[in-house]
């Protein structure tokens, strides 16, 4: 498979590794906005550059008929106009806030267990994260991704930054040294609390389950999530 790496930072080196390692042939490794030239006729762009930059490149991609697997977080207002474009254009785009398998049972057990506690309505329900200080956007794609799970699966009604009030799902953002990526959600009553964490102790997760969607959406068409990819 040629592979275009558009956003060659901390994950876009990781990617590359890995990509290698798997049998495939990475034709460009970009840290601006890609043309039609610079592509190099891939097969797939995986897309890790930052929130500003982010549309533009998926769009470019898109109008140049590669389809597109992307990590970037933070620019997800026009997420809407991505799919649009990726459908009118008949190409393939999967977004994923987060790619390791972790975090992907990790959502899914969040929904559930959100679920079962809004039988009870003893529980409330509070996210934080940890990243590291380089980090652009908060709160984490991650994080918005288990507020949203939550959301539908309980009284919530949206989610907010910091305190909160009625039925909003607080969420706390906290950047410390180089702490790859952390996630944990309290669910909290009068006389008890349970906390469930996910900790990534570097980003080859993250990178690894990025190659495999590449991998898999290949000969598919339509919009996808990490969801469609592990079955889940
Ligand atoms: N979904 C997931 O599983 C994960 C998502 N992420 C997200 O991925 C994104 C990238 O993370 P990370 O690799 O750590 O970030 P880095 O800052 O390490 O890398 C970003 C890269 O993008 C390049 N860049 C800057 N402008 C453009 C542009 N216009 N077009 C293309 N590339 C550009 C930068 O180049 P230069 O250095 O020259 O500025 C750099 O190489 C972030 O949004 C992060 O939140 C991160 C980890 C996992
Ligand atoms: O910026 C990062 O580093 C990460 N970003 C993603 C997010 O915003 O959730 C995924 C991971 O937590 C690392």
């Amino acid at each position: 498979m040629k592979i275009a790496l558009v956003g060659y930072g901390k994950m876009g080196k990781i990617i590359d590794e890995i990509s290698q390692n798997r049998g495939h042939n990475v034709v460009a490794r970009l840290r601006e906005t890609p043309t039609s030239e610079n592509l190099n006729v891939a097969d797939v762009a995986i897309e890790f550059s930052n929130p500003e930059a982010a549309f533009e490149n998926i769009k470019i991609c898109l109008e140049n008929h590669i389809p597109v697997i992307c990590g970037t977080t933070g620019w997800l207002d026009k997420k809407p106009e991505i799919e649009k474009l990726a459908l009118e254009n008949n190409i393939s785009f999967l977004y994923g806030s987060n790619f390791s398998l972790g975090v992907n049972l990790f959502f899914a057990l969040n929904e559930n267990l959100a679920k079962l506690m809004s039988k009870t309505n003893e529980y409330s329900v509070q996210l934080e994260e940890i990243h590291h200080i380089h980090k652009k956007d908060a709160p984490s794609g991650t994080a918005i991704s288990i507020a949203e799970g939550i959301i539908e699966n309980s009284k919530y009604e949206a989610w907010k930054l910091d305190e909160t009030k009625d039925k909003e799902l607080g969420i706390f953002a906290i950047r410390e040294n180089e702490v790859p990526g952390t996630h944990s959600v309290f669910y909290r009553s009068e006389v008890d609390e349970i906390e469930i964490k996910h900790t990534a102790y570097n980003r080859n997760g993250f990178a690894l389950g990025a190659v495999i969607a590449a991998e898999w959406i290949v000969d598919k068409k339509g919009i996808f999530s990490m969801k469609d990819v592990l079955g889940l």
